[in-house]
């Protein structure tokens, strides 16, 4: 069985079809990449698997179960980490302490929220901290970090949940390419070795061909195209799809 299942999921917006019967299965420890133009749909599928957005139709399965009416905080304790494309650290804290309120969520300590984070669940939060490079930096606040490290501490933060699927959206937006490539690196040496399935949107073709096992490319709410990142790259209709930007499908590698 698959890891992920998501079957003909459909929403409209109005007269806009920003996904239409949208299928695709995913499995552990697969980096599977969803790529299209600006306005394919990749937020709104996004959102639809994460629980941010309801689908018109169709259905969402996790590890066999039905999340697709789950809310994001249910499909958290499911199993669903998710990082977004504005990292979202609580900047008063340091960085331990927003790994250690990952780790209190999880755990569904939350009515005890009044008390000082600074102690509960400090170890785990260090062996997460250690697991994405940033350990050194725990006690830092994380106002203080520079913006790939931030990234860093929020894959932690996603770590915390012990997330069977990962979603990230545009995870390497607004970083330097080589922090980009070290970042995905990273992800990818987790996914394989906690066997986490990672489903991301990403507009760098680099960080796509360089990174993902499997491609998904969406146009006008639609995949028309699935495969490696080999085939996705010859594929004639993905061609099509970014016609009039010749360089949208090149490595610059
Ligand atoms: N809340 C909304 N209300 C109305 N239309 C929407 C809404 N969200 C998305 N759309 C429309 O649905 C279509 C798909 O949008 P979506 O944001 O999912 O695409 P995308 O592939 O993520 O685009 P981008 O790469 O630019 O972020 C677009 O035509 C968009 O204008």
């Amino acid at each position: 069985m698959s890891l992920l299942i998501v079957h003909d999921l459909s929403k409209s917006f109005g007269g806009v079809v920003a996904a239409r019967d949208v299928a695709f299965s995913l499995e552990p420890a697969e980096m599977l990449a969803l790529i299209g133009p600006n306005g394919a749909g990749k937020s709104t599928l996004f959102n639809m698997i994460g629980g941010q957005l309801r689908p018109d139709r169709g259905s969402v399965l996790l590890d066999g179960e039905a999340i697709t009416h789950a809310s994001p905080q249910e499909r958290f304790r499911q199993g669903v980490g998710r990082t977004f494309q504005v990292a979202q650290t609580f900047l008063s804290m340091n960085v331990a302490e927003n790994v250690q309120m990952a780790l209190i969520s999880r755990h569904d300590e939350s009515q005890a929220l009044w008390a000082p984070a600074r102690d509960r669940h400090r170890a785990e939060a260090l062996s997460l901290l250690d697991q994405v490079g940033m350990a050194d930096a725990a006690d830092r606040p994380c106002s203080t970090l520079a913006y790939g490290d931030v990234k860093r501490v929020e894959l932690a933060i996603a770590l915390a949940s012990q997330p069977k699927l990962l979603l990230m959206d545009e995870p390497t937006a607004g970083m330097a390419p080589r922090e980009r490539a070290a970042l995905m690196d990273l992800t990818a040496s987790i996914a394989a070795s906690a066997r986490v399935g990672v489903l991301f949107t990403e507009h760098d073709m680099d960080v796509v061909f360089g990174h993902a096992t499997r491609v998904l490319v969406l146009l006008r709410g639609e995949i028309i195209a699935g495969g490696t990142p080999d085939e996705i790259r010859r594929n004639p209709r993905v061609k099509q799809a970014y016609l009039g930007d010749d360089h949208a499908l090149a490595r610059t590698a």
